[in-house]
């Protein structure tokens, strides 16, 4: 085993998806057996006596991969020398709400967990936010981390990716091992936009496989974009283990490589690529080779994907003005 623990820094650490995410990247489940790891717990304060107690739950479990554990309510000190901050702390929507209304109770927790990164996370230092709505806070967080290089923060959209891939799979009856270069572009809202014409299935077109454009339009998009709420009505309680599980996926991916011959979404900030306005974090299909992802270039458009991915970049757009409006970036 490495002797040089990976820092990780978890905000929300008490919440939900930190119940989930915690044990597993304890146990090893995004840098393997090899490569111990350093928990940096964040929380607000009233929540630190249930957190030490979740802390005293990973010591029972005595994972070899765990060499230690920090808790505490200061950003600065949580965040010093880290190289992954996941920012998952932030209020989830309840029934009859999108995720956008809760950019004003949520968005003011980013711009100064960007700026203390920004002060104090290690050189290599990357940023993963699930909190909603979590593109427009990662577009909080990069805005106010000036030194930190925007490629270096990505909000979750791998929670719909691997909806996507589910559904698809349970639509043509085969293994979710059979799918590949599924794409979630835009938002990680309704608008998001499932992409079946550039996955594949068992090596074949995706779109092609399922030959039903009725399923495609008005099934398969609307139930990958509407899960999460789904998933409120059913359960009284937002996703929880399938976002850990999501993120554990994103970092995992992210910080090893996506493997050769498929891609994985990821909202990243967009160059301008597919027309997706410059600046904007958005989803896209990505590779990853040493840390570092990359858009997939060269994928035709069709006209329904375009006003697909164009509504739902817009949305994007009408969050960043907001933010600006509240003097978030
Ligand atoms: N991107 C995705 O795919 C996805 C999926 C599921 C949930 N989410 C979002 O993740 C967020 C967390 O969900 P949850 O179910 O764990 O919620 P939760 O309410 O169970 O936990 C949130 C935790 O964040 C803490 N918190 C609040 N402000 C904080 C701050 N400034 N610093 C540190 N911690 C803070 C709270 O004390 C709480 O313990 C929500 O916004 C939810 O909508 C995103
Ligand atoms: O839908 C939500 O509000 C939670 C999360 O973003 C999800 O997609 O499950």
């Amino acid at each position: 085993m490495s002797t040089t623990p990976v820092k990780v820094a978890v905000t929300g650490a008490a919440g939900q998806i930190g119940y989930s995410l915690l044990f597993r990247i304890a146990s090893g489940a995004i840098f393997g057996p090899d490569t111990p790891v350093e928990l940096r717990l964040l929380e607000i304060t009233p929540a630190l006596k249930a957190l030490e107690g979740v802390v005293m739950e990973l010591d029972d479990c005595a994972f070899p991969t765990l060499a230690k554990v920090e808790i505490g309510d200061d950003a600065e000190k949580m965040f010093d020398g880290v190289n992954h901050a996941l920012l998952v702390g932030a209020r989830p929507r309840g029934p009859g709400m999108e995720r956008g209304d809760l950019l004003e109770a949520n968005g003011g927790i980013f711009a100064p967990q960007g700026k203390a990164l920004n002060k104090v996370a290690a050189d290599d230092i990357r940023v993963t936010v699930t909190g909603n709505p979590a593109n427009t806070n990662a577009l909080i967080a990069m805005s106010n981390a000036p030194d930190i290089p925007q490629e270096r923060f990505a909000a979750l959209t791998r929670l719909d990716h691997n909806r996507a891939i589910s559904q698809l799979a349970a639509k043509l009856g085969v293994p979710v091992t059979e799918i590949r270069k599924m794409t979630i572009w835009g938002n990680h809202s309704a608008t998001q936009y499932p992409d079946l014409f550039h996955a594949e299935v068992g090596g074949k077109n995706a779109a092609e496989a399922v030959n039903d454009q009725d399923w495609l339009a008005n099934t398969f998009i609307p139930t990958v974009a509407k899960r999460g709420a789904a998933i409120i009505d059913a359960r009284g309680a937002s996703s929880a283990a399938s976002a850990a599980s999501a993120t554990i996926d994103h970092v995992r991916d992210w910080a090893l490589g996506t493997p050769e011959g498929d891609w994985v979404s990821m909202s990243v900030v967009s160059d301008g690529s597919y027309d997706v306005p410059e600046g904007l974090i958005s989803s896209f299909p990505v590779t990853v080779k040493d840390g570092e992802w990359e858009i997939v270039q060269g994928l035709e458009i069709d006209d329904f994907s375009r006003g697909k991915i164009d509504a739902s970049t817009k949305e994007l757009a009408e969050e960043r003005e907001a933010v600006k409006g509240l003097g978030l970036i």
